[in-house]
């Protein structure tokens, strides 16, 4: 597994000097009971494989990756988040401080990861998230075919009802491996559309529009995966 020495503190530091050396940061938290794969998931997008062996994750891991969209060059740091209550209590407040997109994932093959879902999306409230936080389901384990417990149709409701979209894969399928890289895409491609309005806005309102870089992004939205 990845070292995960630095803590929030040093986290929240490195985005501030990113922002400073102006290669964006966008911080993406995965959240979901334990055992239902996020760090498998978020090691597979960061590290392109399958881990070995995992073992349950106490307070959060970090991982990053960069990646180039249209051009820029924009950092995505994952927030590998605890499942189990005793290992995250300490550190929900971090996990939700200033938080660009949130990933929720359940596990296909176990139906209580799926009701659960209702529990980690009160919390995800309960942070006073913005409503504009982008927001996906992720359905995981879908190797597991002759286990599957949540059908498609059910999660899809489930994901309308919340605004969401869902994406169904694999973090230990190699040919799925894909389809993980497009759920931390679509969010990075969505995240900077929506940061390039938010620019353009602010710039309306200091009536300096034409000059800024970021402007034609907002309407350009063909590279996105999803
Ligand atoms: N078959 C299969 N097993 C998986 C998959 N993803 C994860 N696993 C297995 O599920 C178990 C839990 O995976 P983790 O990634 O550690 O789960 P977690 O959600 O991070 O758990 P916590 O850190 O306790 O919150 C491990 O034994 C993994 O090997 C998958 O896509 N398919
Ligand atoms: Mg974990």
């Amino acid at each position: 597994m990845q070292p995960s020495g630095s803590g929030p503190a040093a986290a929240e530091l490195d985005a501030s000097l990113e922002q400073y050396l102006r290669v964006r940061i966008f911080k993406i938290i995965v959240i979901g009971d334990s055992n239902v794969g996020k760090t498998c998931l978020t090691f597979r997008f960061c590290g392109g494989a399958f881990p070995a062996s995992t073992e349950a994750t106490i307070g959060v891991d970090f991982r990053e990756k960069t990646v180039e969209i249209e051009g820029e060059k924009i950092k995505v740091q994952v927030w590998d988040t605890a499942g189990q209550e005793r290992f995250r209590k300490s550190m929900v407040e971090h996990y939700y401080r200033n938080v660009h997109a949130v990933i929720f994932v359940y596990d296909v093959t176990k139906m209580a990861s799926f009701t659960n879902l209702k529990m980690w999306i009160e919390e995800c409230n309960g942070h006073a998230v913005p409503p504009l936080v982008p927001k996906v389901l992720v359905g995981n384990k879908c190797d597991l075919r002759e286990q599957i417990q949540v059908p498609s149709s059910m999660a899809l409701k489930f994901a309308d009802a919340h605004n969401m979209l869902l994406f169904e894969t694999s973090a230990k399928d190699p040919k799925e491996s894909q389809n993980v890289e497009s759920i931390f895409m679509c969010l990075a491609c969505r995240l900077k559309a929506q940061k390039s309005l938010f620019y353009r806005d602010m710039e309306r309102q200091q009536g300096k529009v034409q000059k800024l870089e970021f402007t034609q992004d907002a309407n350009n939205k063909n590279s996105c995966p999803c």
